[in-house]
């Protein structure tokens, strides 16, 4: 798929832009604080609704304005789709071809991004928060219908933490508890087997990308983790009961604590090396190779769920690879992925590696071919 042209206005620093794209690889140039960043955000919050930066969409509207819209044309597979999508103190609206979309799980995935921004080490580096941030942003893309049970699964574990929390200075009747303890599991248990199937197929092309990045000397593996000892691969009904008699046993840990102690919001993944752990033998190098390698890996994976390529941002990451992981980096989505790279001077890009690229300046939220 290919973003044709984009529409801003009113978006971050960027007062009014009409910018048509190269379908090859477009690489945004300029000095520091221009809004660089600002248009690969846009591109990315098209495709998910939301930025990769920050989860308050009022940062995302013109400090002058009181709304902010971002539009789109996208040619697909199957013909070209037009994306609006507008901020303003009521919320956002979507639409697709002029259409308002009443669920944004209708509008997200229209157009697929994968981005690779330096902030992605801590991927590897960072809190079990971060990994499972970049799982739900990853497998809600495919599938829409995970980011639905991910909500209702937050809401009835905002509800149970709050009847625990007040439980326990009340002494209230736990019979309800038993009612939170059913929705959880349920919901709770989609969400692991999703999870669970997308890190299988994320770990077998990320250890082959990882693998020749790094002439065959790693090897890259992921290993899911979830909140207690579950076998996510098992039948849902065997994992449900799992869940049930594990809320049992914490019970009166969670009630004394008034938190919710199992369940995929406690989940995690590691990533190894060789064997090792990466987050704590792998060196930063090694750890920015592996956060590489799983977003390549992404590429492959929304291909073959949706049967094409997404498109591929890199903000200011190209400068910070050695020759051969960026020559590694443009053969892979040379050919088959349009490209939008951000950086702030061409003699960090391997240009000569570059075929047909589009080369934008940007300045104070204008942007020049
Ligand atoms: N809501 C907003 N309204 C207006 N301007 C904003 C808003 N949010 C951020 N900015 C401005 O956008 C600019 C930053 O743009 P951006 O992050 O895209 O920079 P960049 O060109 O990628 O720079 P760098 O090379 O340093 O990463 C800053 O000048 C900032 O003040």
């Amino acid at each position: 798929m290919f973003l044709t042209n984009i529409q801003l206005q009113n978006y971050r620093n960027y007062i009014e832009l009409d910018l048509h794209t190269s379908n090859k690889v477009n690489v945004f140039l300029g000095p520091n604080a221009q809004g660089k960043t600002n248009l690969l955000e846009a591109i990315f919050v098209l495709a998910l609704s939301k930025s990769h930066r920050t989860s308050k969409d009022k940062e995302l509207i013109g400090w002058q304005s009181d709304s902010a819209r971002i539009s789109g044309g996208v040619d697909k597979r199957y013909g070209s789709i037009k994306l609006d999508l507008l901020f303003s103190a009521q919320g956002k609206k979507a639409k697709i071809n002029g259409l308002e979309q009443r669920k944004l799980s209708d509008f997200i995935g229209s157009v697929n991004v994968v981005m690779f921004a330096p902030e992605d080490l801590e991927i590897v580096k960072g809190t079990p928060g971060v990994r499972r941030r970049f799982l739900d942003m990853e497998i809600g893309q495919v599938q829409p219908g995970y980011l639905h049970t991910l909500q209702q699964y937050g809401k009835v574990l905002q509800q149970r933490n709050n009847f625990l929390k007040a439980s326990y200075s009340s002494g209230a009747n736990l019979t309800m508890l038993e009612v939170w303890n059913m929705q959880l599991a349920e919901h709770g248990v989609k969400i692991m087997k999703k999870r669970k199937h997308f890190i299988h197929k994320l770990q077998s092309y990320a250890e082959q990308i990882h693998s020749g990045i790094t002439n065959g000397s790693e090897t890259l593996t992921i290993e899911y983790r979830p909140s207690y000892d579950a076998d996510a691969l098992q039948d849902e009904s065997v994992l449900f009961d799992q869940f049930m008699i594990k809320l049992t046993q914490v019970k009166d840990q969670e009630i004394r604590r008034g938190v919710t102690l199992v369940g995929p919001h406690r989940d995690d993944l590691a990533f190894f090396i060789n064997g090792k752990e990466a987050q704590i033998f792998g060196s930063q190098g090694q750890q920015r190779t592996t956060a590489l390698s799983l977003k390549l890996a992404e590429i492959e994976l929304i291909n073959e769920e949706i049967g094409e390529y997404p498109l591929l941002l890199l903000d200011d990451v190209l400068s910070e690879l050695d020759q051969n992981r960026q020559t590694q980096l443009i053969e892979t989505f040379q050919s088959k992925v349009q490209t939008f790279i951000t950086t702030t001077g061409l003699e960090s890009v391997n240009v000569s590696k570059l075929q047909d690229a589009g080369i934008y300046y940007v300045q104070d939220g204008r942007v020049t071919r």
